[in-house]
């Protein structure tokens, strides 16, 4: 069922344009939106909730016309990087605060439970001020989704947390929408969160959608040059053979790499390693590096003005390595050379199939 529908949509913002866009989502799509800063992200989910007044298009939910609707008529929920919780409230009157306009009754048990499933049930009468990022981002989520919207936008939801607090929010999000359905658009500029989660992207550059599909489809076969580089990022397809003490090792086509995230033995998983964390030489590396060294070959040497872009090929295994031309000078590498591309345990990251 289609439950979004945006027609080429047009908003005038002073000197920036948001042009011509259009992209439908089916009930229970997560679409990722990536590009570069300045692009019209936010402008584009603040249009669909409803703060933006649009010169041009429609929006359609659940095949509603919702284009001059107001704001809080559209049963559509939104979570700021800043969380932007109130600070005189506790965490549970935070929760409660859109519901109470909507619901009467049963407000305590459906707030109890959400907060349970968000790992936030003990925190309920504290102040956001006393609780961590993590814990702040947790409730901002149960505030939006306490009103059961039909559509959930996030404005890089996870952008001041670290990495393991990180991951802990995309496992409880990703299962807090599955339970529900709930169909969400996702600004991110971490492209491990469109890949954990997504199903769907979208490409903004310019106040234009430049490209809009499945995961596996921008990642493979991006329409441009721009969104190439942009989601540069080395994708590879793998399988967890083990697994211990916080490090795993997963089989690539016929080599292994070890990550220190964790992920069950047998799991088919992709492996996410940025251009810029591999180490490239030309001779097999010394004994300090004795794990994730790859033997491949050279097949094409990218300039990119400040730094170049090195192709290498290992059987069917394709790898982007980001290097300064410092470095490609001290190893005198060319087209054809063996090259021994090595990488952190730590920069290789794995994302579990969803
Ligand atoms: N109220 C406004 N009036 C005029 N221009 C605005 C307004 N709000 C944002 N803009 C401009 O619109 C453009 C798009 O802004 P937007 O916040 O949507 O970018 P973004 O893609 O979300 O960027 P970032 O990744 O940095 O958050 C920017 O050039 C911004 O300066």
């Amino acid at each position: 069922m289609t439950l979004l529908e945006i027609e080429n949509l047009h908003i005038h913002l002073g000197e920036f344009y948001l042009q011509g866009i259009s992209f439908s989502l089916e009930k229970g799509d997560y679409l990722s939106i990536i590009g570069p800063t300045g692009s019209g992200k936010t402008i584009l989910l603040e249009s669909i909730v409803g703060f933006w007044a649009t010169d041009k298009g429609r929006i359609i939910v659940e095949g509603e016309d919702l284009t001059h609707e107001l704001p809080e008529r559209r049963r559509i929920g939104i979570v700021y990087q800043d969380y932007a919780l109130l600070p005189h409230f506790t965490v549970f009157k935070n929760i409660a605060y859109g519901l109470k306009k909507i619901q009467k009754h049963g407000i305590k048990e459906k707030i109890k439970d959400l907060a349970t499933s968000l790992n936030i049930g003990h925190l309920l009468h504290r102040k956001p001020d006393t609780l961590s990022g993590g814990e702040q981002q947790r409730v901002a989520l149960a505030r939006a989704l306490a009103v059961e919207p039909r559509l959930l936008l996030m404005d890089e939801p996870f952008s001041a947390l670290d990495l393991q607090t990180r991951n802990e929010a995309r496992r409880l999000l990703k299962q807090a929408i599955q339970d529900r359905g709930t169909t969400v658009i996702h600004i991110t500029h971490d492209l491990e969160d469109a890949w954990a989660l997504a199903n769907k992207i979208a490409v903004i550059k310019n106040g234009h959608l430049i490209q809009f599909g499945a995961m596996e489809e921008i990642f493979h076969r991006p329409n441009s040059q721009f969104i190439a580089d942009f989601v540069g990022v080395n994708i590879l397809d793998g399988q967890v053979i083990q697994s211990s003490l916080g490090m795993s090792t997963v089989r690539v086509n016929g080599f292994e790499l070890m990550s220190r995230d964790e992920a069950p033995v047998g799991s088919r998983v992709k492996v996410a390693i940025r251009p810029e964390n591999i180490v490239v030489l030309k001779a097999p590396p010394g004994l300090e590096y004795a794990k994730n060294i790859l033997k491949t070959t050279l097949t094409q040497v990218v300039n990119q003005g400040n730094t170049c872009l090195l192709h290498l090929k290992s059987q069917e295994t394709f790898i982007k390595v980001l290097v300064t031309h410092n470095a490609l000078e001290m190893n005198a590498f060319c087209e054809g050379n063996d090259a021994y591309a090595i990488v952190r345990q730590d920069d290789v990251r794995i994302i579990p199939e969803s």
